[in-house]
């Protein structure tokens, strides 16, 4: 299994490194744009392998697609992060360039890859490696879904002071401050539903605290972050390599799924070896029904401002 991370800054070297963790990949090979960062990256790396116990070989290099040749997953987080105080959707001036490079070359060395998508605005990222490259829809995966579950599921068990291996839930919409939509009403405690343990009011406080959950780390960091994205790149790619046919919520092409046509929004899927295996359509109350209509109008917006 040949994995290729495309950007090896702080999310791509996260991502790199705990797919290597998990040992499930034969190889890794980081590209960067930065003279010697890639290679940087990967040395530094492999002189952790001794320590954390894997045998996963990662190369890097500096902008050669030949190196990638015959992957089988490749994932793009090469492009800018923002900066407090900024939206993703301010990052599409200069990341759809890069996104569109980058995804073409990948295709060109490795015609049978599935992309998985971290460049923000990434749901917008998503639909315009639809829109340019020639992959099948089910090769073309957007992460976000996954990242924003994490931290919803981190904000239910401080709420509720459990440990979070006792929390389940799930946020599917655009991967935006204002588009996320996280399904209280189905998120639960060891599968008691959460509205039994916590107010509306601190429910709702657990969803905006969500929703903001990248914008306040960025607030804290200075730039945006990396571990959880890391992990959560990581187990979707472990979910493909291993045919693992675990749901996570994806950015994916929809086509009529949740009443919605001609988009790239995060809903629940089923990853395995073909990718994207199947949409699950999860019945949603009215106003979840609402806000994913108006998520999805937030996206579409951005979408009209690619130059495709
Ligand atoms: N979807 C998500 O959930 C999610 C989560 C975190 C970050 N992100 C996004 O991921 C992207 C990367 O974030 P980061 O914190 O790793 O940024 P970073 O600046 O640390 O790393 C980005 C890397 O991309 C490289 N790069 C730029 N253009 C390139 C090109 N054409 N080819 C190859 N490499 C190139 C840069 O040299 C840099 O090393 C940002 O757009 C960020 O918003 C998305
Ligand atoms: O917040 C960001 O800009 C990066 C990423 O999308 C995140 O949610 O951490």
């Amino acid at each position: 299994m040949k994995v290729t991370v495309v950007g090896a800054g702080a999310v791509g070297a996260s991502c790199a490194e705990y797919i290597a963790i998990k040992d499930f990949a034969s190889e890794v090979v980081l590209v960067d744009i930065k003279e010697g960062y890639a290679e940087g990256k990967a040395m530094d790396l492999m002189q952790t392998a001794s320590l954390n116990g894997f045998d996963t070989k990662i190369t890097g290099t500096t902008g050669d697609y030949s190196k990638t040749a015959g992957s089988d997953i490749a994932v793009i987080t090469s492009g800018i992060p923002r900066k407090p105080g900024m939206t993703r959707e301010e990052l599409i001036g200069i990341n759809a360039g890069i996104v569109k490079t980058v995804s073409s070359s990948l295709i060109e060395h490795s015609p049978n890859v599935t992309l998985i998508v971290v460049s923000n605005p990434m749901d917008t990222m998503t639909y315009l490696v639809h829109k340019t490259t020639n992959l099948p829809k089910n090769k073309i995966i957007g992460m976000g879904g996954a990242l924003d579950s994490a931290r919803f599921k981190y904000r239910l068990a401080e709420a509720m002071e459990a440990p979070i291996s006792d929390i389940d839930g799930m946020v599917i919409g655009g991967h935006s401050d204002k588009g996320m939509v996280p399904l209280t009403s189905h998120a639960t405690r060891n599968s008691i539903r959460v509205s039994e343990f916590l107010s509306t009011e601190r429910l709702e406080q657990v969803a905006a605290d969500t929703k903001v959950g990248g914008a306040t780390l960025t607030g804290l960091l200075g730039t945006s972050a990396w571990y959880a994205p890391g992990a959560a790149v990581s187990a979707l790619v472990q979910a493909i390599a291993c045919d693992q046919k675990k749901m996570f919520p994806c950015s994916t092409y929809l086509e009529g799924e949740y009443g919605l046509n001609d988009i790239c929004i995060g809903v629940p899927v089923i990853l395995g070896k073909n990718g994207i295996e199947k949409i699950v359509d999860v019945p949603l109350s009215d106003a979840e029904k609402a806000k994913m209509q108006e998520s999805a109008e937030g996206v579409t917006k951005t979408n009209g401002l690619l130059e495709i």
